[in-house]
């Protein structure tokens, strides 16, 4: 269910620039994601969408603006001043366009490496591991547990034990949705989490994210190529071109936006008058 219009969003982007040298690839964007939202971000390719999340999980430094988190423990949470393990810390996790899973390790040894940095927190940073102690391998059993939770979720238990480099490309995407829902975040930021995937394997997809957000309440921020998808499972969707926004709305609005049709189709080209037409048309004074 779409939060309520008066909750704060949990994500509140104000004026945010990425320049690259003379580049400009984000320009003054203001964007918010809800809580319990599944929020789009689409426009056509190098519209700066995936430098959006780069800045936003902590692995660009934005040039200017402000990204602020509703952390319901810790309060406003500034991300922009955050590397990006601190970013996943708060909880704002990500996947990637190109899949980047340990290869060599199996499903669960990359559902485990997630969530070191909660298990090392819990356990006394390493101490009570080198020790052996109780609190560590209740710790260890708990992310073992979370791990397990995920892969029956995400139908990989039969997989568990396998080096990832060795799935096919669509059960690694689940793999890396697994992965990062296996830290519990507040929001998930998934990069094109749909190229690669057939048509069925798209369809699941979908069904997964709205259990996520449904049943899980957690939040997606959502980069995504394929429009039926983005119009079958988004609450809300911002539209991004040359690095602005243009265009923020609700499926049905943005489906019929003249400025989001032109960004992807472009504008007509005015037609070419042949030499030998324009000349006849001139001396007939109609040019
Ligand atoms: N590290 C970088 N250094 C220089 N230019 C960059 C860098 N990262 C991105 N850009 C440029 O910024 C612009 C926006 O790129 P970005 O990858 O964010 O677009 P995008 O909307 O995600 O595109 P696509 O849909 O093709 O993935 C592009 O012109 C790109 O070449």
């Amino acid at each position: 269910m779409a939060a309520p219009t008066t909750t704060p969003p949990l994500l509140e982007v104000t004026g945010l620039t990425m320049r690259f040298g003379g580049l400009v690839a984000v320009d003054n964007l203001n964007l918010t994601a809800r809580g319990s939202d599944i929020t789009a971000v689409i426009g056509p390719n190098g519209a700066g969408k995936t430098t959006v999340f780069n800045c936003l999980t902590g692995f660009y430094r934005p040039s200017a603006g402000r990204l602020l988190l509703r952390h319901p423990k810790r309060g406003a949470v500034e991300l922009q001043a955050l590397p990006g393990y601190a970013v996943a810390r708060m909880g704002v996790v990500r996947t990637f366009q190109n899949i980047r899973l340990f290869p060599r390790m199996s499903v669960l040894e990359n559902l485990l490496v997630a969530q070191h940095t909660g298990l090392m927190r819990q356990s006394g940073y390493g101490v009570a591991g080198l020790l052996n102690l109780p609190v560590w391998r209740r710790a260890e059993a708990a992310a073992v547990e979370r791990a397990r939770v995920w892969l029956d979720r995400l139908d990989l238990l039969s997989v568990a034990d396998e080096e990832a480099g060795n799935l096919s490309y669509g059960v690694q995407r689940r793999v890396e949705i697994a992965r990062a829902m296996s830290t519990d975040p507040l929001l998930l930021c998934l990069d094109e989490p749909a190229a690669g995937l057939n048509p069925r394997e798209t369809a699941a997809l979908g069904d997964l994210l709205l259990t996520i957000r449904g049943e899980f309440g957690t939040g997606i921020l959502l980069i995504e190529h394929d429009m039926s998808l983005v119009m079958r499972i988004s609450d809300r969707i911002h539209v991004v071109d040359h690095g602005k926004k243009i265009a923020e709305g609700t499926p049905e609005e943005i489906r019929s936006d003249d400025r989001v049709i032109k960004a992807y189709l472009g504008e007509p080209e005015e037609e070419e008058i042949p030499p030998e037409v324009a000349q006849d048309l001139e001396a007939e004074g109609r040019l």
